[in-house]
């Protein structure tokens, strides 16, 4: 499908393969060293595959059942604001191309970034944007895909109930532009498999609903007057947050802690070393230090809290071979579960995924040879870690240099510093 012409009845614009064209500066010097095809590959896979590393490592129960998000605001009140930073380039070319194709450069102020995924169950009726009186300052949506129908996810499918295109077959890397209002009712049809990631944004033309004036005012509060060496390493939200129930009711005898079924989906327990009479206090439970286990080995490697060993198995799923074999003393780190630590596990296991299948029902990938993710392998998890720390200290710093230029212009944007 290409880009769809402007029909004055449902203004909308359809950009397939937006993240390739848009997201690399050095494309046309790389242009004449690569295939093209390769090339715009690689592009796409490097920035939807961080965002999915961020998302299935930050989030939180979503705004619907059976979604999840990942704000930012979300990422800066749990001391993760560096991943703010992958994306400022794709957040500034979205806004510039939208009010380039709608006329109102200058116009806009972004109202609203987050990673959206839907899972299994998940669907949204004909509706439009703007369509509740606190939404009624949304003016512009975009929707940038993450990842692709049939490869990723079943069912999925966006359809406009009038004009064209009729209906859009999400895949990574493109993307939808439409008004909020109701020149552009939509829908999108039930997830029956696999999780749906989006990229969405609303933008708005009152300046009273700037995210970005907003962010800027916790970055401020939150990393202004910080020790930087300890700016990167994650604090869980609330635990109802990442409480995930069929019915959305924070039932704590039925569902499960989505940091836990996100590691026990990809085959890791997590055994908390420290005891402690109040066990079964969740939020006591996400604060502690764990350690990763695997069948019957359990790596002596401390983790700060469950989010520090999630953010590094899921960068070990990003950077997969190209980590492996990269530490030698693992057999010195790996150590058998003992028959205490082993009932610790399965009574954390009971309390926080009382229900198995359904974690992999909704967390489940689709079978597909590229989804088989390599996930494990003891020398890569620990290599995972150093270069996970050198990763999240690098945007760590990256975000100290830029904030006080986000401050002095507020507005968040790429910012180009000298080497
Ligand atoms: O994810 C999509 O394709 C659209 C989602 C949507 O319509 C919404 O969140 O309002
Ligand atoms: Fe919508």
């Amino acid at each position: 499908m290409s880009e769809v012409e402007f029909e004055p009845q449902h203004p909308r614009l359809f950009i397939p393969n937006f993240l390739s064209l848009n997201e690399c500066r050095v494309r046309f010097l790389l242009y004449f060293f690569l295939r093209l095809n390769l090339f715009v590959f690689l592009f796409t896979l490097v920035l939807v595959k961080e965002l999915e590393f961020i998302h299935k490592s930050c989030s939180t129960v979503g705004y619907r059942p059976n979604v999840f998000s990942t704000t930012l605001s979300h990422l800066i009140a749990t001391n993760s604001s560096h991943f703010i930073i992958p994306f400022v380039p794709i957040r500034e070319r979205l806004k510039e191309k939208l009010e380039q194709f709608f006329k109102c450069e200058y116009e806009l102020f972004i109202e609203f970034t987050g990673l959206i995924s839907w899972s299994r169950g998940a669907s949204i009726g004909w509706h439009s944007d703007d369509n509740r009186p606190y939404l009624k300052q949304r003016h512009f949506s975009a929707v940038c895909y993450l990842n692709t129908y049939g490869k990723d996810f079943s069912g999925g499918l966006f359809h406009f109930q009038d004009g064209e295109p009729a209906s859009i077959m999400p895949k990574a890397g493109d993307v939808v532009m439409y008004t909020a209002d109701d020149h552009n009712v939509h829908s999108v049809d039930e997830i029956t498999e696999g999780e749906r990631l989006t990229l969405a944004l609303w933008f708005s033309r009152d300046g009273s609903h700037d995210e970005d004036v907003k962010l800027i005012s916790l970055l401020s509060q939150h990393i202004l007057h910080k020790n930087m060496a300890d700016s990167y390493l994650p604090l869980p939200a609330s635990s109802n947050m990442y409480w995930f129930s069929q019915d959305q009711a924070s039932d704590y005898q039925f569902g499960f802690n989505i940091c836990w079924a996100r590691l026990h989906v990809l085959g890791y327990d997590i055994y908390i070393s420290q005891d402690s009479g109040i066990e079964f206090d969740v939020s006591e439970l996400l604060v502690k230090p764990v350690h990763l286990v695997r069948g019957n080995e359990l790596l002596d490697q401390e983790f700060v809290n469950i989010m520090h060993a999630l953010q590094v198995v899921h960068f070990f799923c990003w950077k997969g071979s190209a980590l492996q074999n990269k530490v030698s003393n693992v057999d010195s780190k790996v150590v058998k579960v003992t028959d205490m630590q082993r009932e610790k596990i399965s009574g954390l296991n009971s309390v926080l995924l009382n229900d198995d299948d359904f974690a992999s029902r909704v967390f489940g990938c689709m079978p597909s040879e590229e989804n088989g993710c390599i996930c494990f392998d003891w020398s890569g998890i620990m290599a995972a870690t150093a270069a996970w720390e050198d990763y999240a200290s690098n945007l760590s710093k990256q975000i100290h240099l830029q904030l006080p230029n986000w401050r002095m212009h507020e507005a968040i944007y790429d910012v180009q510093l000298d080497e």
